[in-house]
C-alpha cells in the first residue's frame, strides 16, 4: 500500500518526504527538483504499541508501515504534456492514494511556479490535471466499448453508458470516488484505475511562525475546498519536521514545547494516511515481540491470522480476544487478570477483527 506526495513544483513534497522518511531525497529551492520517484517507508506511531512494550519489554517490536513516493511536481497542462506530464501521472497511477501538499507559507525567496501564494488555485490545477487525464482514460474505453457495442453483446452497452456518465461527471469537475454509480457501474468505474478515485489528504505547508497558530486566513478556502469534496487538511510546516526529524529525542522535546505544537504534525500525517488507505491493525504482544498487524477494514479472523503465517488462517480454530483499551483500563496491560476476569472474547471463523484487537490465534495443522 503506497501514498504518493503529489503537488506542484518547488511546494515542499521532497521536503515533506525527507521528514517522513528521513530518506535523505534531494530537495532545493527550484522547480522540478525531483524527476525520478523516491520510495520510503514509514513507521505508523501507535501509543498502543508504545503502551505493550512497556508492559512486555518484549525482544522486538515491529509496528505497523506504510510506504510513501515522492513524485516530481505537476503543473498546468500536464495532462497534455505539460513540464513533465503524462509520465507524472503515470507514477501517481501507481499509488492507492494522494497526499497533496498545498503550498501556503510567504517566501520571496522560494520560487512559486505561478508567481503568488494562492492555495485554492493550485489545488484546483492540480485537480484539475488528475480530472483530464481521467477523462482521456474514461473516453478511451468509451470508444472501444461503443464500437463493441455493435457485436450484440449487453456488456458494452452497459459499460458505454457507465463511461458516458462518468465522463459528464469529471466534466463538471467532480471526482470520480465522489460519483454516485450502481454497484455494477462502480466496478467499471474501479477497473479504470482513475487518479480521482483515489482518496486524498490536502497538506498545507505552512511557514515556520504559522505553527501553532489557528485560523491562519491563508488556510480558509483550502479548508472549505477540502470538506466540500470529503477530505481531511493537515497543517504542517515540513520545514521544521524536517528540522525536527534529524534531532535526537531530547532536542526534539525542547523543540517541540517551544513552538507549542503537541503532537508532530507529521505523526498526525502518517496515521491518517493509515487510515485513507482503509487500514487498521490488529497487535499481538509478548515477551519476544510485540507487533501491530495491518489488514483492511472488515477482515475476518481466519483471514486476518493469514497475515502472521498460511497455516495460522488454513488450521484457524478460533481467535481470543480482548480489546485493547478493556485490557489497558480494566487489567492494567494484564493479558491473565483479564482471562481471570472473563474479559477475553473466543471468537470464530466469521468474526470481523477491530482496531486495537489484541489476538492470540489457536489452530491446528
Ligand atoms: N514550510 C516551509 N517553509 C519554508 N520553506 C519551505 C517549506 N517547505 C519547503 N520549503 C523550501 O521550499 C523549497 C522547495 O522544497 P522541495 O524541494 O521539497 O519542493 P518539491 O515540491 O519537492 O519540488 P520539486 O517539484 O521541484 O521536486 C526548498 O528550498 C525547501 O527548503
Ligand atoms: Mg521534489
Amino acid at each position: 500500500m503506497k501514498l504518493g506526495v503529489v503537488g506542484l513544483p518547488n511546494v515542499g513534497k521532497s521536503t515533506l518526504f525527507n521528514a517522513l522518511t528521513q530518506a535523505g531525497a534531494q530537495s532545493a529551492n527550484y522547480p522540478f527538483c525531483t524527476i525520478e520517484p523516491n520510495y520510503g517507508i514509514v513507521s505508523v506511531p501507535d501509543a498502543r504499541m508504545d503502551y505493550l512494550a512497556q508492559i512486555y519489554h518484549p525482544q522486538k517490536f515491529t509496528p505497523a508501515q506504510i510506504e510513501f513516493v515522492d513524485i516530481a511536481g505537476l503543473v498546468k497542462g500536464a495532462s497534455k504534456g505539460e513540464g513533465l506530464g503524462n509520465k507524472f501521472l503515470s507514477h501517481i497511477r501507481e499509488v492507492d492514494a494522494i497526499i497533496e501538499v498545498v503550498r501556503c507559507f510567504e517566501d520571496d525567496n522560494i520560487t512559486h511556479v505561478d508567481g503568488s501564494i494562492d492555495p485554492l488555485r493550485d489545488v484546483t490545477t492540480i485537480n484539475y490535471e488528475l480530472i483530464f487525464a481521467d477523462m482521456e482514460t474514461v473516453q478511451k474505453r468509451l470508444d472501444k466499448a461503443l464500437k463493441f457495442q455493435k457485436t450484440g453483446d449487453k456488456k458494452f452497452k452497459v459499460e458505454a453508458e457507465a463511461c458516458q456518465l462518468i465522463l459528464d461527471e469529471l466534466e463538471k469537475g467532480n471526482f470520480a470516488r465522489n460519483i454516485e454509480l450502481s454497484e455494477e457501474q462502480e466496478e467499471i468505474m474501479h477497473s479504470m484505475f482513475l487518479l480521482t478515485d483515489k482518496p486524498i489528504i490536502y497538506v498545507g505547508n505552512i511557514a515556520e511562525d504559522q505553527v501553532g497558530k489557528n485560523d491562519l486566513p491563508v488556510l480558509q478556502p483550502l479548508l472549505t475546498y477540502a470538506a466540500e469534496h470529503g477530505s481531511e487538511v493537515v497543517t504542517i510546516s515540513a520545514k521544521i519536521e524536517e528540522d525536527l526529524a534529524g534531532m535526537d529525542e531530547e532536542e526534539k522535546q525542547l523543540f517541540i514545547e517551544e513552538l507549542g505544537i503537541g503532537e508532530s504534525g507529521l505523526s498526525k500525517l502518517i496515521k491518517k494516511s493509515y487510515s485513507l488507505l482503509g487500514l487498521i491493525s490488529y497487535l499481538t504482544a509478548g515477551e519476544k515481540e510485540v507487533r501491530a498487524w495491518t489488514i483492511t477494514k472488515g477482515t475476518k479472523a481466519p483471514q486476518a491470522a493469514g497475515k502472521i503465517h498460511s497455516d495460522f488462517e488454513r488450521g484457524f480454530i478460533k481467535a481470543e480476544i480482548v480489546a485493547f483499551d478493556t485490557l489497558k483500563n480494566d487489567c492494567n496491560g494484564d493479558m491473565q487478570l483479564a482471562k481471570e476476569k472473563g474479559l477475553v472474547r473466543q471468537e470464530g471463523k466469521e468474526y470481523v477483527i477491530a482496531d486495537g484487537d489484541v489476538v492470540l490465534f489457536r489452530f491446528n495443522v
